[in-house]
């Protein structure tokens, strides 16, 4: 009897040769999804094992969100990510990925001097990068650059409501949509991006009535964080999720792990057997060495003292 081997697929991100035994996610799946109301789901990873473990257990779409400038680099906003920096990270989620569809956000300054500047990072970002789709924060002002990336064939997950690349403009890092005049243009942003071709769009820290009713008027598959249960699908930060990410737990945060506690474990046991001598142990932990050839060593070394020492060990 034969066993059925692994499907081996070929997706787009030139990762071809990895193993999955789930079939690729690609824009049409999601629609799809979106259509028969099952939750997309959505996770950050910045590298090459986190893609790997989304890919296994379960993730829609692999996201490199530019969070990585903090949760990851240690920037103190994601305004610090330069676009060679997102695409050095972009390569080594690509190689983890083979089922996840692979998005990654435009960084903070590589789109702004409109559709000409935003093509040429966006195939970049594919070319080098490695992705499948990017993500842009922005609403009307950015639908000429979508349009003109969604012409050309280049995926666009739009993504409206709190849009963290402009905290410092925002005043921080505040929910939005909340008076009937600023839920009129999340809405309207909305449309407009959708209009010009966005495959998707998240939708971030805004009311869960506004998160339901957008979604309601669009036909993408939207992906909150912070915009409740009635969105399409939900995105969250890898390091959110697993508690690695100590700084500031937003309301929308979950944690569903304590990786943290794990790697405290981890580390100490590590350092305190290192210092109390108990690692490593020369039965299971060591290499051995024929005695015979041992002797032959020390005779050659004719080093008397370490043949006695070392004899008197035994
Ligand atoms: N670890 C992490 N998780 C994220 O979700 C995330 C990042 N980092 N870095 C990039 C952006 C920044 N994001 C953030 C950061 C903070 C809040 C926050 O604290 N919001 C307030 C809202 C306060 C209000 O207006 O009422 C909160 O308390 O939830 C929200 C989104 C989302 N992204
Ligand atoms: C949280 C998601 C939506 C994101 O933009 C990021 O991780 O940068
Ligand atoms: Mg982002």
């Amino acid at each position: 009897m034969s066993v059925r081997p692994l499907v081996k697929e070929t997706t787009p991100t030139g990762t071809g040769s990895l193993p999955t035994a789930r079939k690729k996610v690609t824009i049409q799946s999601l629609h799809k999804q979106r259509a028969s109301g099952i939750p997309i789901t959505v996770m950050t990873a910045y590298d090459f094992p986190t893609a790997r473990a989304c890919d296994t257990h379960g993730v829609d779409i692999t996201l490199v969100g530019d969070s990585l400038a903090q949760v990851c680099l240690g920037y103190d906003s994601t305004t610090r990510l330069t676009l060679p920096e997102m695409i050095h990270h972009c390569r080594a989620v690509a190689r983890g990925t083979a089922a996840p569809f692979l998005v990654a956000d435009m960084p903070f300054g590589s789109y702004f001097e409109g559709p000409k500047e935003t093509m040429a990072a966006a195939v970049r970002m594919l070319q080098e990068g490695h992705v499948e789709g990017v993500k842009i924060e922005g609403g009307i002002e950015i639908v000429d650059s979508v349009r003109a990336l969604t012409r050309i064939g280049i995926p666009v997950m739009a993504h409206v409501g709190l849009m963290p690349q402009r905290h410092t403009a925002l005043s921080g890092y505040r929910v939005q949509g909340r008076t009937a005049q600023g839920a009129r243009e999340i809405l309207q942003a909305a449309l407009a991006l959708e209009d010009a071709g966005a495959f998707s769009m998240v939708l971030e820290a805004i009311p869960h009535e506004l998160g339901a009713y957008i979604t309601s008027r669009l036909k993408i598959p939207t992906i909150g964080i912070g915009a409740g249960p009635g969105t399409s699908g939900q995105v969250l930060v890898y390091d959110d999720v697993m508690a690695t990410w100590l700084g500031h737990k937003a309301k929308f945060v979950r944690r569903f792990a304590d990786v943290k506690g794990e790697v405290k474990k981890g580390i100490t046991s590590y350092v305190d057997a290192v210092k109390d001598g108990s690692f490593p142990s020369v039965a299971e932990e060591s290499y051995h060495m024929d005695p015979e050839q041992f002797n032959q060593f020390l005779e050659m070394m004719d080093d008397q003292s370490w043949v006695l020492r070392s004899s008197k060990a035994e």
